[in-house]
């Protein structure tokens, strides 16, 4: 066996160790200055891979809120000051966009460190256990009493759900002998109303088991929560909170407020998942968005957030979405909030076509893409025929930044936001503001 020391700690909160046979690797939960006892084991013929026997520590860990920290594979850098955390994630990307791009980037630090989450899914286990993934173990399950990042409410309703499942563990799908029918625990909850839906996402077919009639009433009986959902798809599908719905007791959806704007969140639809902790990006776009403009591009535009937080300031609004459904829910939503403004949401796939976007004299921009970015397409029609003013949203300033990149030539930037809504994970959200160039 051989020890070695902890040298240093990466942007995603994992250390830097040097291990004996000269190679780099990275390591979670540890600290720099922490002592690793490792030995090299077969996996397979011709396969060695590093196993960790003992850690030993040499900081605090008093800063550690959850007592499956290390374990769990949700939050990666508890152990770790906030001041530092936001260093390690920032700095890269401040100096990446300040190197390659030339744009200054203005950091802004979280006021919540903790309780900020209003949706987490839990996997459910025979045990009976609710909990998370184990970090690099997708077969394991963590079991989870308290999870810190949570909110109160969301924490008293996993123990309620706890308690159900302890009296009728006989529901819970056993994923290898594949029966009974209860796989995930999806709750969410409101920042600012007092609004929240517990969802219980079980196998298809499973809603006709003789079992559901007494599980139904236990979970009326003991849950208070004022929405209760049951949905039902796939055997082998390992998504939570998607299939056919079933409302116990409520409605399908739940209702959060942001910006002094109502939200009815469909169960199985995306809503950012710290609408408190993003508000420096809503503010920023709000101060800077020019009033009384004709036309706003809503692109990646899911339920038509922005849409409906910025949609009072144009006449019109084109929401470009892959999801059928969130589609109907923005034009829906845009109709009831803005009766007599015209609007346009279309289904389209923005990786494969940018053919249905119209170009927009007099408009402003706003994308929002997944993880990997707006793609080729995109970048080029905006770069093309994009708008006066382009607001970019992201949740990967690496994509983000190639993205920029493609579309630079025509536009100036103005300024811009990285922010921190999700601390302790390495995950940040930025907006950039660009003006079109005039020549
Ligand atoms: C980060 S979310 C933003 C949603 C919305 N702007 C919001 O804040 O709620 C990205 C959205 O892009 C959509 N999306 C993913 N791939 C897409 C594609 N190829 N074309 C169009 N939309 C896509 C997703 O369905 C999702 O709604």
């Amino acid at each position: 066996m051989d020890k070695v020391k902890v040298e240093g700690l990466n942007s995603d909160f994992s250390g830097i160790v040097t291990a004996p046979n000269g190679k780099k690797v990275d390591i979670f939960f540890v600290h720099p200055g922490d002592e690793l006892v490792v030995e090299y084991v077969k996996r397979r013929p011709r396969q060695r891979s590093l196993k960790i026997h003992e850690i030993i520590r040499n900081h605090n860990w008093d800063l550690v809120k959850c007592d499956v920290f290390g374990n769990c594979g949700g939050c990666t850098g508890q152990h770790i000051p906030y001041e530092t955390q936001l260093e390690l994630k920032f700095q890269p990307i401040l100096q990446l966009f300040q190197k390659d791009l030339g744009i200054s980037l203005k950091p802004v630090p979280q006021a919540e460190t903790y309780a900020y989450r209003s949706r987490m899914d839990f996997s459910v286990f025979p045990g009976p256990i609710i909990g998370q993934r184990q970090r690099g173990n997708f077969r394991k399950v963590v079991p989870i009493k308290h999870c810190s990042i949570q909110s109160a409410w969301a924490n008293q309703a996993l123990q309620d759900v706890q308690s159900v499942l302890d009296q009728m563990p006989e529901v819970i799908w056993d994923r290898k002998s594949e029966v009974g029918g209860l796989k995930y625990l999806t709750i969410r909850k409101a920042q600012n109303t007092e609004d929240g839906i517990l969802i219980f996402t079980f196998t298809e077919g499973y809603e006709t088991d003789p079992k559901m009639l007494s599980f139904r009433n236990l979970c009326l009986s003991q849950l208070k929560q004022p929405s209760l959902l049951f949905c039902y798809n796939r055997p082998k599908s390992e998504v939570s909170a998607v299939g056919r719905p079933e409302i116990l007791r409520g409605k399908d959806s739940f209702t959060e407020m942001v910006l002094g704007h109502r939200f009815e969140v469909p169960f199985d639809s995306f809503f950012q998942p710290n609408p408190n902790g993003f508000l420096p990006i809503l503010n920023f776009i709000q101060e800077r968005m020019t009033k009384d403009q004709s036309t706003l591009i809503d692109l990646f535009c899911g339920n038509g957030f922005f849409s409906l937080l910025y949609g009072e300031h144009f006449h019109h609004v084109d929401g470009y979405e892959l999801t059928e459904s969130s589609i109907v829910t923005a034009s829906q939503l845009f109709q009831e909030t803005y009766p007599n403004k015209s609007h346009a949401f279309q289904v389209a796939n923005l990786f494969l076509s940018t053919d249905g976007l119209k170009k927009q004299e007099n408009a402003s921009l706003i994308l929002d893409p997944p993880r990997a970015g707006a793609g080729k397409l995109v970048n080029h029609w905006i770069r093309d025929f994009g708008p006066e003013f382009v607001f970019y949203v992201s949740c990967n300033p690496y994509s983000q930044k190639e993205d920029v990149t493609l579309f630079l030539s025509a536009y100036d930037y103005v300024d811009g936001i990285l922010i921190d809504p999700y601390p302790h994970t390495p995950h940040t959200e930025s907006v950039l503001f660009f003006r079109r160039k005039h020549k």
